[in-house]
């Protein structure tokens, strides 16, 4: 499913009705009668209805809802708080309404309704809202009826997930052909409630300009019937330091869980006993350095590069000047797919090396939260938060790297222009440790030699999903990230017999 901002929605709109000649009235049509089948699938009980109608075409899919539920014997009344004064398609939704006899409320009423729709604004929105609607705004949100808003909540704006004050909270948000920006990132995504989009009949290459996906048709690679350990990847993870010995055992696990062939975990030489005495299936390689790596290792790893089909760097690794050459000095001398994480990204950034990503001919892949991204590139975590997607996209084409930032939904960007958007996970995964899981899932998967994208589209789908089962099965206070890494294999299962259920449904 593509996700769309709001001038690409109009373009979209334009080539439907334009070069396809689809006409508008039938996307209004059809628009109009996909919401009338979710708000009956998700309110049954629903009877007594008031749709708030704005003077664009949002109040006129919010005027045809009228017509629909009037004929189909609810008790609907609305109101045109905006004013009267109507244009296309919009009127015309209006003057049929007058035909039948159904006129608007001249007042706001005082209750006695089981559900509210807001049809004020929709994608042709720009925020800051004026003042007539500000109060229309809080009135809707001081009811306490369930509200389904019609595209987006009134008051958001399309492309932002920034939350705008005021703007409804909805319950439920039924949008047209393509999520928007605002449905799918928090905080906006919050307002929305829950999200479905109807298929109005725009083709999907009216968007086809656009690069921005939601992640749910990954694939689970095939394990042969003839494969032996050796060709199933030979992951290395490097990092560990004193008081941090654990993140490096997490991401190792993940690597067996995902399906590695063989896990090896470059070590400081004098804490490899604890590698020894935790980890069985995995093995540990000691590496020069008591307490932490010593810049010694850094030879040390690049001589053998041969033995390993991918290597990840930093995880528990900690942040100090040998660690900067160490990761400056990956990043020029080994070949084969590398992916930072943690204090990975910390030493870059503080050794100042990112240049070197331009370089590199295998890929490479950095896995962020917004404080590691803010260290990156200089931007604040509140400017990052805002400008999520965006942001992402500018790194990974600008450094010619992959990225995957991490937050409450996570952005896959590739150096080619793609973006894709992971809705999967849930809150109890904000524990530490279970970064350190996604960086062993994705090492895995790339050590297998998968095709980057799908590497990664499938390792952070396969991460959320593990975090949710994790959270099914204890309290969404309880999880740890072990608790995640044991549920890889059930997350798999569910992948691959189609029991996942959408984020964002879509009905026809
Ligand atoms: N073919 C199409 O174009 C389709 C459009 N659809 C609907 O059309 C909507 C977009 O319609 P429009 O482009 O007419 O725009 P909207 O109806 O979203 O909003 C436009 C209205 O809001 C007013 N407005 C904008 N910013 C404001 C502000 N800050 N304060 C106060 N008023 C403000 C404008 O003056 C105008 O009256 C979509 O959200 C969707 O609901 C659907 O019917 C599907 C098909
Ligand atoms: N509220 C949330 N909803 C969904 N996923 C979340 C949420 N909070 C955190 N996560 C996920 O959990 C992981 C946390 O990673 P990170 O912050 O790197 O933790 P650590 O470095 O401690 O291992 C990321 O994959 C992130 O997307
Ligand atoms: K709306």
């Amino acid at each position: 499913m593509k996700v769309l901002k709001a001038a690409e929605m109009s373009s979209a709109d334009r080539r439907a009705i334009e070069y396809y000649g689809i006409p508008s009235v039938v996307l209004m049509e059809r628009a109009s009668l996909g919401l009338f089948r979710a708000i009956r699938d998700e309110f049954p009980y629903a009877k007594r209805v008031l749709v708030v109608a704005g003077k664009g075409n949002n109040g006129g899919d919010a005027l045809a809802l009228v017509r629909h539920m009037h004929l189909h014997g609810y008790k609907v009344d609305y109101l045109l708080p905006l004013g009267e004064d109507l244009k296309g398609d919009a009127k015309l939704q209006f003057d049929i309404l007058l035909k039948l006899g159904k006129e608007p409320l001249k007042e706001f009423p005082s209750g006695g309704y089981d559900l509210i729709v807001d049809g004020l604004f929709g994608t042709g929105f720009r925020p800051p809202v004026d003042e007539k609607a500000s109060r229309v705004i809080v009135w809707i949100n001081s009811l306490g009826v369930p509200v389904v808003s019609v595209d987006i909540p009134s008051g958001l704006s399309a492309d932002k997930h920034t939350i705008y004050e005021p703007s409804v909270r909805a319950d439920l948000t039924v949008t047209f052909a393509f999520p928007k920006v605002c449905h799918v990132l928090h905080p906006a995504a919050k307002r929305c409630g829950k999200v479905v989009v109807v298929d109005i009949g725009i083709p999907e290459q009216a968007a086809e300009g656009v690069k921005r996906w939601i992640i749910g048709d990954v694939e689970v690679p095939k394990r042969e019937v003839d494969v032996h350990k050796g060709i199933m990847g030979h992951v290395l993870l490097v990092g560990g330091s004193l008081g941090k010995t654990g993140a490096l055992m997490i991401s190792a696990r993940a690597c067996t869980r995902t399906g590695s062939g063989l896990v090896s975990v470059g070590v400081p030489k004098g804490l490899s006993h604890i590698f020894e005495s935790s980890l069985v299936e995995e093995m540990s390689i000691p590496l020069p350095g008591d307490e932490r790596l010593d810049e010694k290792a850094l030879n040390l790893i690049l001589s053998m590069k041969d033995r390993f089909s991918a290597l990840a760097v930093g995880m528990g690794m900690d942040r100090y000047k040998e660690g900067q050459r160490i990761v400056c000095g990956l990043l020029e001398g080994w070949e084969g797919p590398l992916l930072l994480d943690a204090d990975g990204l910390n030493n870059l950034s503080d050794g100042k090396c990112l240049e070197l990503l331009k370089r590199r001919k295998s890929p490479t892949v950095l896995t962020p939260h917004v404080g590691e991204f803010s260290r990156l590139t200089g931007y604040s975590k509140e400017y990052i938060l805002e400008n999520f997607i965006d942001l992402a996209l500018e790194f990974s084409t600008n450094y010619s790297c992959y990225l995957v930032l991490k937050s409450s939904r996570t952005a896959v960007a590739t150096p080619d222009g793609k973006v894709f958007i992971s809705l999967r996970g849930t809150p109890a995964m904000a524990k530490g440790g279970v970064g350190d899981a996604l960086a062993g899932v994705l090492t895995s998967l790339l050590g297998r030699g998968m095709h980057v994208e799908d590497a990664l589209k499938l390792g952070v789908f396969l991460h959320g999903i593990a975090g949710e089962i994790a959270h099914e099965k204890l309290h969404r206070e309880s999880i740890g990230a072990m608790d995640l890494v044991e549920c890889i294999p059930e997350a798999y299962k569910r992948i691959e017999n189609g029991t996942v259920t959408d984020s964002i449904s879509l009905i026809v």
